[in-house]
């Protein structure tokens, strides 16, 4: 048995061309329009005029909890969440219980990943032991595992000791791997609760200064130089980061770095609510952050946008400012926030979005396998956008576990209407399918692959 036959009539490329696709045996034929061959007989059929075809979005930082904080999420509710906002490959974030610092759990992640087949899932290994900062971990045998991880890091955690980070980008360069740095000195932000400036004054809560970043982010380009080893720096949030990338990237330092969705959206006076869905790390900054952050990506500083995706309960969100979790919830929303802060703007056009979410992210993973363009042959995964749609992002929006979204209520243009992952759907007409029908597709489509 195999999937069905699908094609899908109408689409515009990225480019701007539109074409039909065909999708067989989990392999994209492209075909020109009108130009229905025998082979198209009995496929389903979808109407894509006006849709917009990406290649399948790939983030590079999203918490999927699992193992440990199933009560935030799993792998299958975090790569259902994936699905619906047009996702086809996730790299879930090492800060688990126990920490994804051993083969054991990064296959385990994956394995659990396939299974579910919403996505594909790519563990990213913690640098140190427990992500506790002290011994590097066992870098080299998750590497070599069947999880291949290319990407480590200690998010949640700057890797703080400078010979520590030395060493660990000396030990990644010998696989071509990457180490990602949440850049945030502890020293400078024991206790911090938002950005440090007049409104955290006004607010009484404690600052978080911009500097705690960038001198971080300064001594690892320079490390990076020095090792020549790859760093990519996670969830960049200032101006001032946006200018120590540039100039890296000027001097030829071999850097990229990542911006989320909520960082070119929202700005720290939201916290005046004191609604904890705005807390989180690093803090929602100024205006002329934001601003900043936008050029970054438009100027190729900033490389890709990653999600950062980081579900929480409801309880730990609705405590006290002080005693709340931080984190926000963002695959469902960040391509309708990337087309709103971005696409609308003019800042840039579709076969950007293309790059910045889905081949850039998957080149720094060195996701194989896993094509992200429209080539015929090429392994189906793609996502189909309906740029034209603005609405209100409600809760039937999200499809994860956990509801921390700071989009809810607010007017966001797009929305994915389809999602293929391997050929298969795992979204139809805005409809994320049931995970025993994913489930079955992505074996279905294994036991096919391996005959
Ligand atoms: N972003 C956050 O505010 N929280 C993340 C950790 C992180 O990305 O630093 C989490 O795991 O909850
Ligand atoms: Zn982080
Ligand atoms: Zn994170």
């Amino acid at each position: 048995m195999s999937t069905p036959t699908h094609l899908i009539v109408g689409a515009t490329l990225p480019t701007g061309e539109r074409a039909d696709l065909l999708v067989q045996d989990g392999r994209l034929l492209r075909i020109v329009r009108g130009a229905e061959s025998a082979s198209t007989k009995g496929a389903i059929r979808i109407d894509a005029d006006g849709l917009i075809a990406l290649p399948g979005l790939v983030d590079l930082h999203t918490h999927l909890r699992e193992p440990g904080f199933e009560q935030s999420e799993t792998v299958l509710t975090g790569t259902r969440a994936a699905a619906a906002g047009g996702f086809t490959a996730v790299f879930p974030m090492a800060n688990t219980l126990p920490v994804s610092d051993t083969a054991g759990v990064v296959e385990q992640v994956m394995t659990l990943g396939d299974d579910a087949g919403y996505a594909t899932v790519r563990p990213i290994g913690a640098v140190t032991v427990g992500l506790a900062g002290e011994r590097l971990s066992e870098i080299g045998a998750m590497a070599h595992s069947k999880a291949r991880v290319r990407v480590f890091s200690d998010d949640g955690k700057c890797v703080h000791d400078s010979l520590l980070m030395r060493r660990a980008l000396e030990y990644v360069k010998t696989f071509d791997g990457v180490v990602a740095q949440h850049a945030q000195d502890p020293r400078l932000t024991k206790n911090a609760q938002m950005n440090e400036g007049a409104l955290s004054s006004e607010l009484g809560l404690k600052g978080w200064p911009a500097v705690a970043e960038e001198s971080i982010i300064a001594r690892d380009v320079l490390l990076a130089e020095h090792v020549g080893a790859r760093l990519h720096v996670c969830h960049i949030s200032t101006a001032g980061s946006v200018d120590v990338i540039r100039w890296a990237k000027a001097r030829g330092i071999v850097v990229t770095a990542e911006a989320t969705p909520h960082h070119l959206l929202l700005t720290e006076d939201l916290i005046r609510s004191y609604d904890a869905r705005y807390k989180v790390n690093p803090p929602l900054r100024r205006d002329e952050d934001v601003r900043a952050l936008r050029e970054g990506l438009a100027d190729g500083t900033i490389d890709i946008i990653a999600t950062d995706h980081a579900p929480h309960p409801t309880e730990s969100k609705e405590a006290e400012w002080d005693a709340a979790s931080f984190g926000m919830v963002g695959l469902e929303s960040a391509l309708s926030v990337a087309q709103t802060a971005l696409v609308d703007t003019g800042l840039l056009g579709w076969d950007d979005i293309a790059r910045v979410l889905s081949r850039t992210p998957a080149e720094i993973g060195r996701l194989a396998g896993h094509s992200h363009t429209f080539e015929t042959g090429a392994p189906a995964n793609f996502t189909l956008h309906d740029p034209s749609a603005s609405s209100t992002f409600e809760l039937d929006r999200l499809a994860g576990k956990s509801h921390n979204s700071p989009f809810l209520g607010r007017t966001l243009s797009g929305r994915v209407q389809h999602t293929f992952h391997h050929g298969y759907p795992t979204v139809q007409g805005t409809r994320v399918l049931e995970s025993d029908i994913v489930a079955a597709s992505a074996a279905t489509q294994k036991a096919g692959t391996a005959l």
